[in-house]
């Protein structure tokens, strides 16, 4: 029997960084995870667990202590260009217009194919007239979906997304998350997406990956077997939220269920001693 070779897999993974005090800071201990192609995987967890860290290895710009990833049957040992990675904080090059920055990776390509590609994606991220405009006189959501449209249009293998929409505002992003459903059901890309937020990982996921808080675990993969476009009212949804927010010490209003302290746990309403 033929095995399905996952398209990335993250095998037994963990990361120190040396501390200032001679000392080591794990901050990634035994991650295991197997990713298929065409997936959307959300990962969450408390603030500075070090999701971003497990991103930054997987796209091969930093190394692990102990373990590997692997994508496509290959090890990851540096950055490659058929994977990219969009950050938060927007990237698109002010110096270029739209059609510029969506064509920049496409310099490799013929220019009706280059011309018909960058077409395609500014009427997916609906940007049809503001081709020649530049980043300056576009707002932080247009400009954050140029740097989506310049990363699909490149044909990555794998996007790695951190916080993505994070520096936008509320609205921008709910609107966002309704594009990014839209733009993975037309293109099926592999995705590595971190985000804080668990609503947007229960619109968006197949797998919702779990964190603890440092030396981060995988704490549970919760399945999200819902069909798109998602409606965040559904009961299945709630369901689903409130158990990401349970694993993640939390109940359904964002309060602390237990906090761990040097004396173990601490129920809600008490004071750490
Ligand atoms: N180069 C580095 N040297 C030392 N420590 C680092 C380095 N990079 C990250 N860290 C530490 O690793 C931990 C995890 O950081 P990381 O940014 O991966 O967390 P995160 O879960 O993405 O955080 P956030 O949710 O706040 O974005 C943090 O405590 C951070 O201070």
């Amino acid at each position: 029997m033929n095995r399905v070779v996952p398209k990335i897999l993250v095998e037994d993974l963990s990361l120190e960084f040396p501390a200032k005090d001679g000392t080591r800071t794990q901050v990634l201990r035994s991650i295991d995870l197997e990713v298929q192609a065409g997936e959307f995987i959300c990962i969450v967890g408390p603030s500075g667990c070090g999701k971003s860290t497990l991103l930054n290895i997987a796209c091969g710009f930093l190394a692990p202590s102990r373990g590997r990833v692997v994508v496509d049957d290959v090890p990851v040992t540096k950055p490659d260009r058929r994977r990219v990675f969009i950050f938060q904080d927007n990237a698109v090059f002010p110096w270029l217009t739209v059609r510029e920055n969506i064509g920049f990776g496409l310099r490799d390509r013929t220019a009706p194919e280059s011309t018909a590609t960058i077409q395609r994606y500014i009427e997916m991220i609906g940007l049809a007239g503001f081709e020649d405009s530049y980043p300056r006189d576009l707002s932080g959501g247009m400009n954050q979906r140029v740097e989506i449209a310049r990363a699909l249009a490149s044909d990555p293998d794998i996007l790695f997304m951190d916080e993505p929409l994070g520096a936008l505002d509320f609205l921008t992003r709910l609107k966002m998350r309704a594009d990014l459903v839209e733009i993975w059901r037309q293109e099926r890309k592999t995705i590595l997406f971190v985000t804080h937020d668990v609503e947007e990982s229960v619109q968006l996921a197949d797998r919702i990956v779990v964190m603890s808080s440092r030396p981060a675990e995988i704490r549970s993969v919760i399945p999200v077997k819902l069909p798109r476009p998602r409606n965040l009212d559904d009961p299945e949804c709630l369901r689903i939220r409130d158990e990401v927010f349970h694993l993640m010490g939390l109940d359904h209003f964002g309060r602390s269920e237990e906090l761990d302290s040097p004396n173990g746990k601490i129920a809600r309403g008490q004071d750490p001693v």
